[in-house]
């Protein structure tokens, strides 16, 4: 049977220890009200931390089995781990870049082993759970490194990974330390989730600007799987909150409330205490209110609930100063004997009340500076029955892409924004239905259950196209066949390429030269009687010369132009002229002028444009253009143009390395060939080779003619060493 495992770093349950007894509560923030109506289906588990420190064996036992009564399993954190993992890693790093409050941010070393050593912990506790077909659903931030590690462990197991915070622009994650790490961690996953396409975006960006790994509609080729990567944006359980918010409680509530505020009218923001959410920045707009219109005094009040959250990170502990202190002087300049200004609450609250609280407030006031998705806001829209009230929405809350009939403002513009209080208060009862219904509409059909659901889609289609499109991997088994077939020949053929598959890429391609190991290895294979080696590459005949000239083996230079058997003078494949290249290099010459770190490579028959070097994202635009441009220049026919790893060929046509490769084997036909290559050049060849040959890719398992793939040079060095 198969189930999700829901892993976050909080479960939705928290356990309070008071004197007497423990007590169990539901958690607070987006992540636990979002999902807690999902997990509790079918055999589903949600694994986390419950917020509580064990003291003993004993209660341990208790509370595990306690929570295993509602599909929960905690992992347990200890003190040190609390404050160097989540106050430090995960809420004084991660928490403020990710949404751009650098400022705030600290780099400790010593944070970061924590944060590596309890995801870890997270992996273990995974993996004594998790059954081969349990799909394994990671959530948010704190939890970075555990696609990876689960992924190192399981090679196949299926692992949807969902970020529930902004993902900020390059420029931020390039300021942290150990942004490749990080984002090696998400790889780990088959589907990785985001709120909103512009933070899957700045994704994208950061693995191809720091792991060179380019994308395409989402999916990036990691080398040994394609992780596809799209955004989801998270509902709320909508009935839920419309059942809570038409329930005898929360009418009795809010009739209360009534009662004690007469007719003042209400503006409501709720949210966890966090710098994030732009409190301060909304308590000046409201005093901006006061100011500007002075007919709302006495007319109307904020209800602010501040839910108490990391209190022992210092810029929290800070911000809650800074909030009472504004409080305070806003009240005590505005207040009279009968009106109070603002009703703070600094605490949580059960669901019928906040119902009541949405109920009552004709306005909801949710101005973050950046949010993720906020789920507030679609709170507050999916409990007005009546289709009365109005949305104040910051356009930098994730909500804001979906919930266009809101009034969007800018949080940091204090005027626009009590302007905007203003016009909430002052809106016909007609355009509020309006929006309003538009906004029911959205919310309803798209609740946390079709989020799960078009999620689950996803992960299971990644999979299914994982699979299709795979080569098979090179098995200590399919090895073991190689093998025995290699040495059962009496003649062999070794194809081998060279940049990318005997030797690892370089930014210079003049200084990715032959190591001592990599010479031995060659020299070792070619003084095997029964051996042929040829290596295969786009390179120039001169290079190869100088860097492997004095071994016995053969040679196919510049993609096929130039042969040259073993010991033997270099021949041309065919007469050929060079009467095109003034032309392109003119082009080419633009590009290298608009793409800086690009450059030409003359060859004697071929042109390369080189952008490995460039910003990768202005190199793939460029690239692209430049592909453009050429196949309109060269559609007569005479010329053909090759895409590389990070280079563009034009040379004559019909001269490749399959073209090369078949020439070959018209005069020697061996009893066993292994063809290995990486690039999209090598698939020429693994097209010329006949069916029962082993073809080799280096690199991604997708989308290759060859019948194997191994995921890097080591591998072929390994590989190579033993057919020895
Ligand atoms: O676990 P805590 O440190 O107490 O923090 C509470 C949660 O806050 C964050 O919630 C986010 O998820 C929401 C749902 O996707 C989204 O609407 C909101 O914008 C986010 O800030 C955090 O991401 C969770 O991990 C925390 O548990
Ligand atoms: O007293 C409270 C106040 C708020 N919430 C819930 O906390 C969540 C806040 O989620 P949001 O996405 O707005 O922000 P986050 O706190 O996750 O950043 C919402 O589901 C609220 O209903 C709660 O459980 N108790
Ligand atoms: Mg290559």
């Amino acid at each position: 049977m198969s189930r999700i495992l829901i892993v976050s770093n909080r479960l939705p349950t928290k356990i309070l220890r008071t004197e007497e007894s423990l007590t169990f509560q539901p958690s607070e923030g987006g992540l636990a009200t979002g999902l807690g109506s999902i997990y509790q289906q079918d055999d589903n588990v949600w694994v986390g931390w419950p917020g509580l420190y064990v003291e003993d064996a004993a209660e341990e036992a208790y509370v595990c089995e306690q929570l295993a009564q509602n599909s929960m399993v905690p992992v347990f954190l200890t003190e040190t781990e609390i404050r160097d993992f989540y106050e430090g890693f995960s809420n004084s790093t991660l928490w403020p870049t990710f949404h751009y409050f650098t400022q705030y941010a600290t780099y400790e070393q010593s944070h970061w082993e924590a944060y590596v050593a309890v995801n870890e912990k997270f992996c273990r506790a995974v993996l004594e759970l998790a059954g081969p077909d349990d799909t394994i659903w990671i959530h948010d931030y704190q939890l970075l490194l555990l696609p990876a590690l689960l992924r190192q462990a399981r090679p196949d197991c299926t692992i949807g990974f969902f970020l529930h915070i902004p993902f900020p622009s390059y420029e931020l994650i390039r300021v942290l330390p150990w942004r490749r790490e990080l984002l090696q961690g998400m790889l780990g996953a088959d589907l990785i989730g985001f709120h909103t396409f512009g933070y899957m975006r700045h994704f994208l960006s950061a693995v191809s600007q720091l792991l060179g790994m380019s994308s395409q509609n989402g999916q990036i080729e990691t080398g040994t799987r394609t992780v596809l990567v799209d955004a989801f944006p998270m509902g709320i359980d909508y009935e839920r909150f419309v059942a809570a918010a038409a329930s005898e409680a929360a009418i009795r509530h809010e009739a209360n409330y009534r009662e004690a505020l007469r007719d003042v009218r209400v503006i409501l923001s709720i949210d966890r205490l966090d710098y994030s959410k732009g409190i301060a920045q909304r308590l000046r707009a409201f005093e901006l209110l006061l100011q500007r219109y002075p007919e709302w005094r006495e007319q109307a009040s904020l209800l602010m609930i501040v839910v108490p959250s990391r209190d022992q990170v210092a810029q929290y502990a800070s911000l809650k100063e800074e909030i009472d202190e504004l409080v305070g002087r806003i009240n005590s300049r505005y207040r009279t004997i009968s009106w109070t200004p603002i009703h703070y609450f600094y605490r949580s609250f059960p669901l019928e009340e906040l119902a009541s609280f949405y109920r009552l407030a004709e306005v909801a006031l949710v101005t973050p500076m950046r949010d993720g998705m906020n789920l507030v806001a679609k709170e507050f829209v999916a409990s007005k029955a009546d289709q009365r009230g109005v949305l104040i929405l910051s356009e930098r809350a994730g909500a804001a892409r979906e919930l266009s009939d809101a009034l969007i403002i800018n949080p940091t513009d204090t005027g626009q924004l009590a302007e905007a209080m203003h016009d909430a208060l002052v809106m016909p009862e007609e355009e509020q239905i309006q929006r309003m219904s538009a906004m029911q509409a959205l919310v309803r059909q798209y609740n946390v259950f079709a989020w799960t659901q078009l999620f689950m889609d996803r992960l299971a289609y990644t999979k299914i196209k994982q699979h299709t499109l795979a080569t098979e991997t090179l098995t200590p088994t399919a090895t073991a066949k190689l093998l025995s077939e290699y040495h059962a020949a009496p003649s062999r053929l070794l194809l081998l390429d060279y940049d990318g598959t005997l030797a690892p890429f370089h930014p210079d391609p003049q200084r990715a030269r032959p190591d001592q190991e990599l010479l031995l290895l060659l020299k070792a294979l070619a003084d095997v009687p029964q051996n042929r080696v040829v290596v295969i590459s786009g390179r120039d005949r001169t290079t190869l010369q100088t860097w492997l000239g004095h071994l016995p083996i053969d040679f196919i230079a510049e993609h096929g132009v130039w042969l040259r058997p073993a010991g033997e003078d270099w021949q041309l494949f065919q007469t050929l002229s060079n009467d095109w290249k003034p032309e392109i290099r003119s082009i080419l010459a633009l590009y290298v002028a608009r793409t800086a770190g690009s450059f030409i490579e003359d060859k004697e028959y071929s042109l390369v444009w080189h952008y490995r070097r460039a910003d990768a994202e202005l190199g793939a635009v460029r690239a692209r253009d430049l592909l453009n441009h050429l196949t309109f220049m060269t559609s007569n026919g005479d010329l053909q143009v090759m895409e590389g790893n990070k280079v563009i060929e034009i040379k004559t046509a019909g001269i490749h390395k399959g073209s090369a490769a078949a020439r070959w084997l018209a005069t020697y036909q061996p009893a066993f060939t292994l063809v290995i290559g990486d690039d999209r050049t090598d698939e020429d060849t693994f097209r010329a080779m006949p069916p029962e040959a082993y073809t080799v890719k280096v690199g991604t398992a997708s989308r290759s003619l060859a019948r194997y793939h191994v995921s890097g040079t080591p591998d072929v060095r390994r590989l190579l060493r033993q057919l020895l």
